[in-house]
Parts: C-alpha cells; structure tokens; sequence
C-alpha cells in the first residue's frame, strides 16, 4: 500500500509511550540509538524515516516518527499526507504519551524560525510545539548537534531558543523542558534523567531501565 493510502498510521497496543518528534534530519534516529541502544536506523540523507519505527519495552512503546515538515527530496504531496498523518497519531494516542521529545537541530533552528517568520508563516518547529501542548502531551526540546556550537556561544543559542519558544531566557532556568545534547557524540545524559523522571513520574519507574 502506497503511504497517500493509508488514513493512520500501525497502531501498537502499550500502556504508555515515548514518542521523537522532529524536523527531517535533526538526529532522531542517532538519538534513539544512543538512548535505547538498538540499532535504530540512520540516514545518509533526509527523508529516510517515512513510517514510525517502534521499539517496544513491555508496557512502554517508545516510537520514533517520521520528519516532520520538509523532506528534502521526497514529493510535496507525499511530505503533506506525513504531516497529515503524524497530526493524527498524536490526537488518536496522546491519554497514553508520557512525553514528547522535540529533536531540533542546535544551529539552525532560530535562524529557520526567524525565516518563517519573516515570511509571515508559522515556523513549523513552533507549530508543532504549539500543538502538543495544546492536546496536554509533555514536551522536552532536545538541543541536538551542540557540537556544532562554540562553547562561548552556547548559552546565547540555548537562551535564543528558548526565546523563541516562549520561555523567558536564561534557557537554564528551564532545564526540566530543554535538554542540550550531542546525540552523535553521545552526550545525552540530562536527556535520559529527564525522562526516566517522567516515568517516575507516572509511578512507573520500572520501565526507565529502558533508557538505561
Ligand atoms: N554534528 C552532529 N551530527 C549529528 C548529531 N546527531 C546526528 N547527526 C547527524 O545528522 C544526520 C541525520 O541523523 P539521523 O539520525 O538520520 O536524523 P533523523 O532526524 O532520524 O532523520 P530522518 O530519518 O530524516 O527523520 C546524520 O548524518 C547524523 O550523523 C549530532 O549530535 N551532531
């Protein structure tokens, strides 16, 4: 079945989820790897992830979406049923998400919002937080590729995102929600504590072991 068939994604029977959301090529898929460890797939290009990939941990699901938004070289109308469908899951399944994590891309992403905006647009990344909050899902934003940035400039990109997101900066005193991490270098640990508090949260620790 072509993807422009189908009105929903596999739907995967779990007590409570994960879900990593993101723009095409911000490092979903490396993230996953490095906190679940399995050999989750990565791309060469965008694009490559066009169906959710689930890893399953007893009663948790932890799934890793597609892009959202632009695909570099993947058809205008096929990237619009992608989003079409992501909207979907997320509405159909948010009572079971423990959290969302917001993979966004450390260099690039205030320089697109400010893009989109300039345009007089949504900045996609925005619209995509907007929209989780409003169906209640829990979002961490995951600064990936902070090895892209100076370490004198880290701050002030942490403290522009934040902006941007609406969280009055210094991005620090938001740390339970923005998790600067460098997936590919394995810098990831404020992003595994964060979310096996949400597990604990929930009173299931138990199933934090999968971010072990
Ligand atoms: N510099 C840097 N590059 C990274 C990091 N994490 C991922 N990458 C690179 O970014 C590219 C995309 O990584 P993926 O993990 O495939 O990204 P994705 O978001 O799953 O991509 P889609 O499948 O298109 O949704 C790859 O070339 C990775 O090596 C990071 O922390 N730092």
């Amino acid at each position: 079945m072509s993807l422009e068939e189908y009105t929903s994604f596999e739907h995967v029977e779990a007590k409570h989820e994960v879900v990593f959301i993101g723009r095409s090529n911000v490092g979903k898929s490396t993230l996953m790897r490095q906190l679940i460890g399995l050999k989750v797939r990565v791309g060469k290009r965008p694009g490559v992830t066009q169906r959710p990939n689930y890893y399953q941990f007893g009663d948790l699901l932890v799934t890793d979406m597609p892009g959202y938004g632009y695909m570099k070289g993947v058809d205008y109308r096929k990237q619009h049923k992608l989003r079409d469908l992501i909207v979907k899951y997320f509405e159909d399944n948010a009572p079971r998400i423990v959290c969302a994590v917001q993979v966004v891309d450390a260099k690039s992403f205030s320089e697109v919002v400010d893009r989109w905006d300039g345009r007089g647009e949504v900045p996609i990344d925005l619209e995509l937080f907007a929209f989780l909050r409003d169906l209640n899902i829990p979002v961490i934003v995951a600064v990936n590729k902070m090895d892209n940035i100076y370490d004198r400039e880290k701050n002030m990109v942490l403290d522009d995102i934040a902006l941007r997101l609406g969280f009055s900066p210094p991005w620090s005193g938001w740390m339970d929600r923005i998790a600067p991490i460098s997936a590919k270098k394995g810098d990831v640990d404020h992003l595994r504590k964060l979310l096996k508090d949400k597990l604990r949260s929930i009173k299931r620790p138990d199933l934090a072991s999968c971010f072990s």
